[in-house]
């Protein structure tokens, strides 16, 4: 092996939300705007989609997580786009001298049907992190009508990401 070449390690991580719906939001999904009896309540603009990408971003090469950075109630974060979280967690990679290879995701959701705007959020994504949509998993699947999902009080997400980080 070259000894001036790094020892690349691929590295995962993983993310999860949750975000209860509220009258009189707009439903921000993967920086795509949804039509929807409701919105998403939060201090962001609760895309619970975009905020669980970028946890498992984080969690994949050793950082605090979201909170951490965009801390909660923080008056600079009032209705900030979720994007620009993402565009925070991929920067950070990069600082640390590691490639972001994908993400994969997927939304649990009683309604609204959310794969129709897969391929718009892919793009915003990957945009954002700077990756192709192709590197941009978004699955949707319902909670079968059981617990709070299922009764249509809120929207889940889970995330997963792989980096490749110099050892
Ligand atoms: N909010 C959702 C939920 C589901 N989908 C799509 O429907 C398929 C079937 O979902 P089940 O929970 O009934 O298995 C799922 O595979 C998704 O393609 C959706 O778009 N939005
Ligand atoms: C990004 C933040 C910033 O207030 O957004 P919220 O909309 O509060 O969403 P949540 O997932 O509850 O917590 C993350 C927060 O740090």
């Amino acid at each position: 092996m070259n000894s001036s070449s790094p020892n690349w390690i691929p590295l995962v991580g993983t993310g999860y939300d949750v975000h209860q719906f509220a009258e009189g939001r707009k439903l921000i999904l993967g920086g795509v705007e949804i039509p929807h009896t409701h919105g998403l309540q939060g201090h962001s603009d609760a895309d619970v989609l975009c905020h669980a990408i970028a946890d498992a971003i984080l969690g994949a090469v050793g950082l605090p997580d979201i909170g951490h950075y965009f801390p909660p109630g923080d008056p600079d974060c009032k209705d900030i786009s979720s994007l620009k979280i993402l565009e925070k967690a991929a920067s950070l990679v990069r600082e640390l001298g590691g490639r972001l290879c994908n993400v994969d995701s997927a939304l649990v959701a009683e309604a609204p049907k959310v794969l129709p705007h897969a391929e718009a959020m892919k793009i915003n994504i990957g945009l954002a992190l700077g990756l192709p949509p192709k590197r941009v998993g978004i699955k949707a699947t319902t909670n079968e009508t059981m617990g709070f999902v299922g009764r249509g009080e809120g929207i889940a997400a889970l995330a997963s990401a792989s980096v490749m980080m110099p050892d």
